[in-house]
């Protein structure tokens, strides 16, 4: 790590005679954002420097008993949502013996195992405070930034060439207290959930969880099995999916593919619409369980819970309007509905996102205090294209792939190998797909976005987008698999800059690896049906309706 100062870059850049590339990088947070970040700086032989305010890497998979500041936190129980063939990092499969969705300790167990494999922990800096982030003083020309850290009471200033955020945004907890007159007379116990770490001390007691996000699902669903009554109350409801979807295969292999991302954005919207309604439909009726979202045909994240219905049709779980106002002991619902002798309140109301360290968050927040970020990466104001943030988007897509080939085009954008078009392209770019957030997510000022459209962006950007026409000429049972199979995190490492030798083998085993997981018992004549086949019939109706539309325009 080089304290930079004037002489130094003067005597740097004298020496070639121009002012020189970037070359060092401080990465902020060692969570999978950090680590990505990291490795792809490696890759492209930049000097990776990050610093992690605690004493350990993962971020918000290391569980702790309790929630550390500016970390996030999670509860015991959290298992993901996001299979292992769809979360992995592209160029490092889970072992074998990995479940397709895990407890967080397996998740952390296997991030622990990437940073080794790649050796990255000896570019980071633990128990290190980023507390200030701003630009040098002759940062319009060499674009450096100078970097604050505090470590041990020491506060230390280091110069770096660029900086990659990756700080995570389920962090500051978002408690719309204001949103609920009479919460300050409630006399029980209030809390967020990013402080819920299990259900032992409420044994007995009635809960009421606000917010039907899979924060709230899952906390009402836990607490539903030792609870006297636990009331789950929405605001707008929400489609609620199993993890074992179409024929027990993970939703996400079945659900997130090139095709079925084509049929969303070809289809008119009326017949995408109504095949998404159908589809979400299909393993029981949300309106027959009070779930049923407020705009249906939104395509905001659903919730990934496999018994929250069970729980439900069990009555452990009462599923509730929002809540007009709080009365000492009890909440009044907006249905008139009322609930005396609560106990506690859960607010599992989601996160607002802040970089504290930012001397100026504006950077980031370019426009009327929303995050704006060209690519949900770079701000597009910037003079010199030396600032990143990473994993500050939400899809259906996991947050492991995406981060890395985020990190992969900001390393790039550093280098000049991938060129930003003129600021007001940027904007306008920004504008359209704020356009786009306002037609699928009802909101236009979100972070989430189309996992398959926004990965192909990017690869396309990088030059690592597979080409599916050649690759059916070249290759067609690889084509198959990535065109209609999942769009797992090997696509993007199938060819181009940071090409992974195994991603053609690891493409074409990813089925063997999910049903070897599950499929622990075999019984004489089951049927090795290749899931591509059975999945192509799930696709009948659709590919059907798409042929008459065709015909008929
Ligand atoms: C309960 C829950 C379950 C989830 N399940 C899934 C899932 O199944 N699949 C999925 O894809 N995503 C899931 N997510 C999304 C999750 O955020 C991502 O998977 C991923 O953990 C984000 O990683 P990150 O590195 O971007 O941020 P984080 O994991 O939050 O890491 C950020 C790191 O930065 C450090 N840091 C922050 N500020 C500073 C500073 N100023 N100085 C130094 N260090 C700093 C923090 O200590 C932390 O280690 C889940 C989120 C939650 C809340
Ligand atoms: N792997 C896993 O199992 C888990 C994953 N996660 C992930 O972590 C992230 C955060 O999830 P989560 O903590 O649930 O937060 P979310 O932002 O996903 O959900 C917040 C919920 O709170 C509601 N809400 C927000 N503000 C208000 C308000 N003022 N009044 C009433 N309701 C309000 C929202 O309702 P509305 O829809 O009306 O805005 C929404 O239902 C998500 O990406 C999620 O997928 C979280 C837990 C477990
Ligand atoms: N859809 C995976 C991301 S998440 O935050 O659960």
């Amino acid at each position: 790590m080089r304290t930079g100062s004037w002489q130094d870059w003067k005597k740097r850049s004298s020496k070639q005679g121009k002012v020189t590339m970037v070359k060092t990088v401080a990465v902020i947070g060692a969570g999978v954002s950090g680590l990505a970040s990291i490795k792809c700086c490696l890759d492209e032989g930049l000097e990776p420097t990050c610093f992690e305010r605690s004493d350990g890497i993962g971020g918000l998979w290391r569980f702790t008993e309790s929630a550390e500041e500016g970390r996030a936190s999670i509860y015991h129980s959290v298992f993901t949502n996001s299979c292992k063939e769809m979360m992995c990092f592209p160029d490092f499969p889970f072992p074998e013996e990995f479940p397709n969705y895990m407890h967080n300790s397996k998740l952390q167990e296997y991030i622990q195992l990437y940073a080794k494999h790649f050796n990255l922990v000896k570019y980071i800096k633990f128990k290190t405070l980023v507390s200030k982030i701003r630009k040098r003083p002759d940062y319009p020309v060499t674009g450096q930034w100078e970097v604050v850290i505090e470590k041990d009471g020491k506060v230390e200033s280091v110069v770096f060439d660029a900086v990659m955020i990756c700080s995570g945004h389920h962090v500051y907890p978002n408690i719309p207290k204001n949103s609920f007159p009479g919460i300050e007379k409630f006399k029980g116990r209030v809390f967020h959930s990013r402080d819920y770490k299990g259900p032992e001390k409420f044994k007995g007691k009635k809960v009421l969880v606000i917010g039907l996000g899979n924060s709230g699902c899952d906390i009402a669903v836990e607490l539903s099995a030792t609870a006297s009554q636990v009331y789950l109350s929405s605001r707008s409801g929400s489609w609620v999916m199993s993890r074992v979807w179409d024929n027990g295969y993970p939703w996400d292999m079945v659900v997130i593919s090139r095709f079925e991302t084509f049929l969303k954005n070809t289809l008119p919207t009326a017949i995408s619409d109504w095949l998404y309604v159908k589809q979400m439909n299909r393993w029981f009726k949300h309106e027959n369980y009070g779930l049923m979202p407020l705009n249906r045909t939104s395509r905001k994240e659903p919730v990934f819970n496999d018994d929250l219905p069970s729980r439900i049709a069990c009555g452990t779980v009462v599923v509730k309007p929002n809540v007009k106002e709080f009365r000492e002991t009890s909440a009044i619902f907006q249905d008139g509905t009322a609930q005396e002798g609560l106990d506690y309140v859960i607010f599992a109301t989601g996160y607002s996102f802040a970089y504290p360290f930012m001397e100026d968050e504006s950077i980031i927040k370019c426009r009327n205090d929303q995050v704006t970020l060209y690519k949900s990466i770079v701000p597009p104001l910037l003079e010199k294209p030396t600032l990143a943030v990473i994993g500050l988007v939400q899809s259906l897509g996991a947050a492991i792939p995406t981060a890395d080939l985020q990190a992969r085009w900001a390393v790039r954008v550093f280098k000049g190998l991938c060129k930003l078009p003129p600021q007001s392209s940027m904007m306008d770019d920004i504008d359209e797909k704020m356009g786009k957030k306002l037609k699928w997510y009802g909101q236009s000022d979100t972070i989430q976005t189309d996992y398959v459209v926004y990965m192909d962006e990017l690869a396309s950007s990088i030059g690592v987008k597979p080409n599916i026409p050649v690759l059916f000429l070249t290759d067609p049972k690889l084509a198959l698999q990535v065109y209609f199979g999942p769009c797992s995190p090997y696509q993007f490492r199938l060819s181009g800059p940071g090409k992974w030798d195994g991603a053609r083998d690891a493409i074409l085993t990813q089925w063997d690896r999910t049903l070897k997981a599950t499929r622990t018992r075999a019984v004489k004549g089951d049927q090795n049906s290749f899931p591509l086949f059975s999945m192509l019939k799930i696709l009948a109706l659709p590919l059907l309706l798409l042929a008459i539309f065709m015909m008929f325009n």
